[in-house]
């Protein structure tokens, strides 16, 4: 656990980062079944304004997890809202009577790691919290399926030319951005990839990191369904945010950030009653818009529990999560996210 001189006395904080869909939320789940009677608190950021991964960690009814252990902050990108809604959402975590031992930060998807991490300097917490260690979640099929990166042989012979980084698509941005700040990659997904394919994916990780311009060396491990030990999940001892040099970001280059590569919207549909039929029309429509990222809660006429949408590129997951409340609506919504431009007229005529 933490224990360097400038770590001692902190509350260590965890920044969990990783691509839309690569299983960060998934990865925390796993992590509360694991806690151990451990107090931890969770900070999320999500793209899209309708707070579906906070709903997903409250459904799980773990003990350990209560309402007030998870907190939301759902508008917009958590660095540029650091002054308002970040430090004051660790300030408070901190002045609980019991405060967190732990605290768990799931950035959204598209975000870039590196300036959260910078904002653990601000003087109202600099004192008080550190960056145990920025983890990168990645999905092994779709990074197999050369979703993040060209060809690794592609890659490696860029890396020569470490430094120039304005040559790739946004998705790669992202992706590289959140490997180049990490100090444990988890590949994630591995149930659904070969051997063959996971050292081709650690092979385009290190490509895409040495490409990055990054001396450092991540730890690599590997998981399905996000389980990995906690203690060395929770343990890494980095002290992250006296380590920026050591990080690269396309950030650095950039006066401010750019919110424009990527778009998000709500699409409201009827209820529905066959789940499998939704899931091929789901699957159909991201294919032909190249949806990044689908997700949702679905009424489905005479079931009481509601069911949860899942989509990941053209992978779509569906399962009733839990019942609907007595007192809450049933409605139908499914947050939409793909690279700007995606057509939200005919994807939503699509959908409904
Ligand atoms: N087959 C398989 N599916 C997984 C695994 N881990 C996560 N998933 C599924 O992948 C989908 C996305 O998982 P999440 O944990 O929500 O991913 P996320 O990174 O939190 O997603 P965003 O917050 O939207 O960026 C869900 O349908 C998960 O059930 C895994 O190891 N194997």
């Amino acid at each position: 656990m933490s224990s360097g001189p400038l770590t001692a006395g902190k509350t260590p904080a965890t920044v969990i980062t990783g691509f839309l869909g690569a299983g960060k939320t998934t990865l925390i789940r796993s992590l509360l079944e694991q806690a151990a009677g451990r107090r931890l608190a969770l900070i999320i950021n999500e793209f899209g304004d309708v707070g579906i991964d906070g709903e997903i960690l409250r459904a799980c009814g773990d003990p350990t997890c209560t309402e007030d252990d998870v907190i939301e902050l759902a508008n917009g990108c958590l660095c540029c809202t650091v002054a308002d809604d970040f430090v004051p959402a660790i300030e408070k975590l901190l002045a609980r009577p019991q405060p967190p031992e732990h605290i768990i930060i799931e950035t959204s998807g598209l975000a870039l790691p590196k300036p959260l991490v910078q904002a653990f300097h601000w003087p109202a917490i600099k004192t008080r919290v550190t960056v145990d260690g920025v983890v990168a979640v990645v999905d092994a099929a779709a990074a197999a399926e050369g979703r993040f990166a060209p060809d690794p042989a592609a890659l490696a012979a860029q890396a020569a030319d470490a430094g120039q980084l304005d040559h790739e698509t946004p998705v790669e941005e992202v992706f590289e951005d959140q490997l180049l700040c990490a100090d444990l990659i988890v590949v994630n997904k591995t149930d659904l990839v070969g051997a063959a394919d996971l050292a081709k994916v650690e092979d385009l990780i290190r490509a895409a990191m040495a490409e990055g311009g990054t001396g450092r060396e991540a730890k690599i491990l590997h998981a399905s369904n996000g389980k990995v030990d906690p203690v060395v999940l929770l343990g890494v001892g980095a002290g992250a945010e006296d380590d920026l040099a050591n990080r690269p970001s396309h950030h650095d280059e950039e006066e401010g950030h750019d919110h424009d590569d990527f778009t998000s919207f709500v699409v409201e549909l009827a209820p529905q009653p066959d789940p499998a039929a939704l899931a091929k029309t789901l699957e159909r429509v991201a294919a032909a818009h190249g949806v990044l990222r689908l997700k949702g809660f679905i009424d489905v006429p005479g079931k009481p529990m509601r069911l949860l949408v899942q989509g990941v590129g053209t992978r779509i997951q569906t399962h009733f999560d839990r019942f609907w409340k007595p007192d809450e609506p049933r409605r139908s919504r499914l947050v939409v996210i793909g690279e700007t431009g995606l057509d939200r007229d005919a994807v939503t005529a699509a959908l409904s």
